[in-house]
């Protein structure tokens, strides 16, 4: 790594406005720390930090991007025009990675390609087991047609990767799932390229939701305190109204990163890739989190509520508080409604207002329903699952999973499990499981992780759908009480 950071260092990548140290790029704003409950490897605030200020700055002579490649090797590059129309640009951009670890030790990129993960934990890397575990049919259908498209990507690559001469290993399934893996959750968008780029250094940033509207406005009395103590001292300001994106790809052509919020030495400074939900990380980054702010839990509807009005389907969703989106409700509002009245009270409903309490408690009543039925059908309960999590996690970190599988409860989705690998637990196995099976027992450990938060969610629906059948109920009975007196 301190090689690396040693090479950037020479390109000009810096943590600060000046230029760097020749030793490191690192150390002045940010500094490389270990996250183990929050991306793992990342980059932690080496000072306070003010929201707005410029923590990196990454040249273009730095980056690998696809056009920088083909521009550094003319013979590759018109091997690839012959191909290009054909291709996408991220198949491209897999393509000039890989040709880049074909390179090996005379790649500019060599000392950055040696610190990419080995592997990765994304959807597309799932095997049939992994791919199962997840239980929803809407998640299990995303997992395999995103195998399905890097599938067909590949194929359409391997015959220029042949002409370009890669490897039999570099020519693998296995290799293009790495270097798609790679592009799909390291680069960084840049203007020129919709596949974007591959950042050193800047790629080191893990990630937090964009859901930070209400701590930036706790942070708004301190950072205006801050501009007034900056206009005082006659001290450059930074402009954080306008910075309140993470960064980009600037005139001064180099790549600048922003703080999104105020830091403290050693905590984590994160990067908002964008707002996606739990199945999006999973499919795009190959995590996911504990608490989405983004997620969306959509459940099996029938057609002809989906085609109701004008909402989309993908607006049609549960939060994670277990509220049905606003679409949502509107749209059963409308479904809900005899057709002949649809029509005169379609502005009400579209304005989102409740129509009457008896339709309320209708499409309430429907809600639980539909999330009971829904629960139903799944294999396992979120009670099962949570307990299965803890289980995995335990055998992850086992030094003795022989004597843990015995004591667990979950033998037979061990069975399974291991008869999947073709592997048998045998009595001498008394350490740890091997690399391969570890690995595949972290991505069933994010399957469950998705699928008992998904059951959670229907779960608090639930409640909240009932809660409000109660208040409406009594609502109407002390209404009825009133008319009555
Ligand atoms: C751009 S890289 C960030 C640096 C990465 N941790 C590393 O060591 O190279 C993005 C990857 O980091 C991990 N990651 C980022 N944010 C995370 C988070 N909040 N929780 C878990 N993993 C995260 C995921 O594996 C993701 O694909």
């Amino acid at each position: 790594m301190e090689a690396l950071l040693r090479w950037a260092a020479e390109l000009g990548v810096s943590d600060s406005p000046s230029a760097p140290s020749p030793s490191s790029c690192l150390g002045r704003s940010l500094v490389i720390a270990d996250f183990p409950d929050a991306g793992g490897r990342g980059l932690a605030a080496a000072r306070n930090i003010r929201r707005g200020e410029l923590v990196l700055r990454v040249p273009r002579a730095a980056l690998l991007t696809s056009d920088r490649v083909m521009a550094d090797d003319p013979n590759f590059a018109s091997s690839v025009a012959n191909y290009l129309p054909r291709l996408s640009s991220v198949q491209t951009l897999i393509i000039c990675l890989l040709a880049e670890v074909v390179r090996g030790k005379s790649s500019n990129w060599y000392l950055y390609l040696s610190q990419l993960p080995t592997y990765y934990t994304l959807l597309a890397t799932f095997n049939d087991f992994e791919t199962e575990a997840l239980q929803v049919d809407e998640a299990i259908w995303v997992a395999q047609k995103v195998l399905r498209g890097i599938r067909s990507d590949w194929e359409e690559a391997t015959p220029l990767m042949k002409e370009l001469g890669f490897k039999p290993k570099l020519l693998m399934f296995k290799s293009w799932i790495w270097a798609f893996a790679t592009v799909s959750s390291r680069t960084l968008h840049i203007a020129w390229d919709d596949a974007g780029c591959l950042c050193p250094i800047g790629d080191l940033f893990n990630y937090a939701a964009p859901d930070d509207d209400n701590s930036l406005a706790d942070e708004d009395t301190d950072d205006m305190m801050h501009q007034q103590t900056n206009k005082l001292l006659d001290q450059p300001d930074f402009d954080s109204s306008e910075r309140l994106t993470d960064g980009g790809y600037e005139n001064v052509d180099e790549y600048c990163l922003y703080a999104r919020k105020r830091y403290r030495k050693g905590e984590q400074v994160l990067l908002a890739y964008g707002a996606y939900t739990n199945l999006e990380l999973l499919e795009h980054y190959g995590f996911l989190l504990g608490e989405n702010p983004n997620e969306k839990i959509y459940i099996p509807l029938d057609l002809n509520l989906c085609t109701i009005g004008t909402w989309p389907r993908d607006s049609l969703y549960i939060l994670p508080n277990g509220h049905p989106s606003f679409a949502l409700s509107c749209a059963l509002r409308l479904w809900t409604t005899p057709t002949n009245r649809r029509k005169a009270l379609g502005h009400q409903i579209y304005s989102g207002s409740l129509l009457s309490v008896e339709n309320e408690l209708g499409i309430m009543k429907w809600l639980v329903k539909k999330c009971e039925e829904t629960l139903q059908q799944l294999p396992t309960t979120a009670e099962y699952d949570g307990n299965l999590l803890i289980f995995l996690h335990k055998l992850r970190n086992s030094t003795n999973c022989r004597i843990d599988v015995d004591q667990s409860i979950f033998e037979q989705e061990l069975a399974v499990f291991f008869r999947f690998h073709g592997f048998e637990l045998d009595c001498s196995i008394h350490s740890k499981l091997p690399v391969r099976l570890l690995r595949s027992l972290e991505k069933w450990e994010l399957a469950v992780q998705w699928r008992c938060s998904y059951k959670r969610t229907l779960t608090k629906c639930i409640v909240y759908c009932k809660s409000l059948v109660h208040e409406l109920l009594l609502q109407q009975n002390q209404q009825s009480l009133k008319d009555s007196s």
